[in-house]
């Protein structure tokens, strides 16, 4: 089911004017802060209304200023989940997940709640009230909520910002699962590129609420001039399938033959993960290195090397992983005689992934 979106909106000075189409999964709305996201986010769901333009989910139209069409926010068929759970103090978990199910016509399929308590890990927590449960939990409830109201577009704003990073761990797996299990599109804003690389099937990035780039999340992470969060950020994302956990608490990833040792992950042997790997946490060496503590060495062939205004330098390898991306100085490009065509060696710790930014690749 693909999603169309063309819309202008003025907003004060601010002119957001977006138009982008991508297909189901689960599309990130990647931008810095007063890009235009959240104003996007809000005429999609019928909170805002545009100038003009067009908003389609698969067939059904929201939005058509041409054809006279603005269905009101609660015929939309969108679950919205927002930075806070906003969840209703006074009603349990159990009242909290059912309470949109009530208000849907009876013509329409409702979701199975036992496939969403089960998806979500809520049934432990079915009768505790809002105020005994931790950030995390909360926000679990708000997404399952959100989907019993058997959406047919779901809108995620921010929905880990309020949490702290343990509590984002805990959350971004069943993102994962709801962009695998469910068939469900889901627009999702973020700033944070850990979320666009473990979750991104599209990454549309906002820049002064104009579309500036619509790709992969391996597409726009890895190119500096996209990253809204700066060099410090770029990075690749590569996919791997989990071979063995070995007993020394290493798990090893299999990237298209390569061996890949990273500390312990905690999903079946087979499953295919995502990872994103920071440049600045790459390497180079002209010769493979030995009596080295580092457990990844990945041959390569420099691609491409672009250099900024200041003293880093950003090498693009081609590697049998795929492409893999290294901020070193201008003074090693200088030293290694680095340039497009040599072979080198990419060199990284296990321990340079860091653990929020493995998660399971689409299944
Ligand atoms: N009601 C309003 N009136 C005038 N200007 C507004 C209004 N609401 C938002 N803006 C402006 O519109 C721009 C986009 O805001 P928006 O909240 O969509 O950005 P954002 O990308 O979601 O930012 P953040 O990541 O900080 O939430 C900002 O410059 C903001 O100041």
């Amino acid at each position: 089911m693909s999603f169309d979106v063309d819309i202008a909106l003025a907003q004060g000075r601010f002119q957001l004017d977006a138009k982008f189409s991508v297909p189901s999964g689960l599309t990130v709305l990647f931008g810095k802060s007063g890009s235009g996201k959240t104003t996007l986010i809000n005429a999609v769901a019928g909170l805002l209304m545009p100038d003009r333009g067009r908003v389609r989910v698969g067939q059904r139209v929201l939005f058509d200023s041409e054809q006279k069409i603005a269905l009101p926010a609660h015929k939309r068929r969108l679950g919205y989940i927002f930075q806070d759970a906003r969840l209703f103090p006074h009603l349990s978990v159990q009242k909290n997940l059912l309470y949109g199910q009530r208000f849907l016509p009876r013509s329409l399929g409702k979701t199975d709640p036992e496939q969403i308590i089960s998806l979500l890990g809520l049934e432990a927590l079915l009768q505790r009230r809002p105020e005994q449960l931790s950030g995390g939990e909360k926000q679990r409830v708000a997404i399952g909520r959100a989907l019993l109201a058997a959406p047919e577009l779901l809108l995620a704003d921010e929905p880990l910002t309020a949490l702290d990073e343990a509590r984002k761990l805990e959350i971004l797996p069943y993102f994962e699962r709801i962009r695998d299990e469910l068939k469900l599109p889901v627009l999702y804003v973020s700033h944070a590129v850990t979320e666009v690389a473990r979750l991104a099937s599209t990454v549309v990035v906002l820049d002064q609420g104009r579309v500036t780039q619509v790709g992969s999340a391996s597409e726009v992470l890895s190119d500096p001039q996209i990253v809204p969060t700066g060099v410090r950020n770029v990075g690749s994302v590569i996919t791997a399938q989990l071979l063995q956990h070995h007993v020394d608490g290493l798990s090893e990833l299999s990237c298209k033959g390569i061996p890949l040792f990273v500390p312990r992950i905690d999903r079946p042997i087979g499953t295919v993960m995502r990872l994103r790997v920071a440049a600045h946490e790459i390497i180079l060496s002209l010769k493979k290195p030995e009596g080295l503590s580092a457990l990844n060495i990945l041959p390569g062939t420099i691609a491409a090397i672009h250099s900024g205004g200041g003293p880093g330098a950003l090498v693009t390898l081609e590697t049998a992983a795929g492409a893999l991306l290294a901020r070193v100085t201008q003074r090693s490009v200088a030293t290694l005689e680095l340039e497009v065509g040599k072979p080198v060696f990419a060199v990284m710790k296990s321990v340079a992934i860091a653990p929020q930014d493995i998660g399971r690749d689409h299944a």
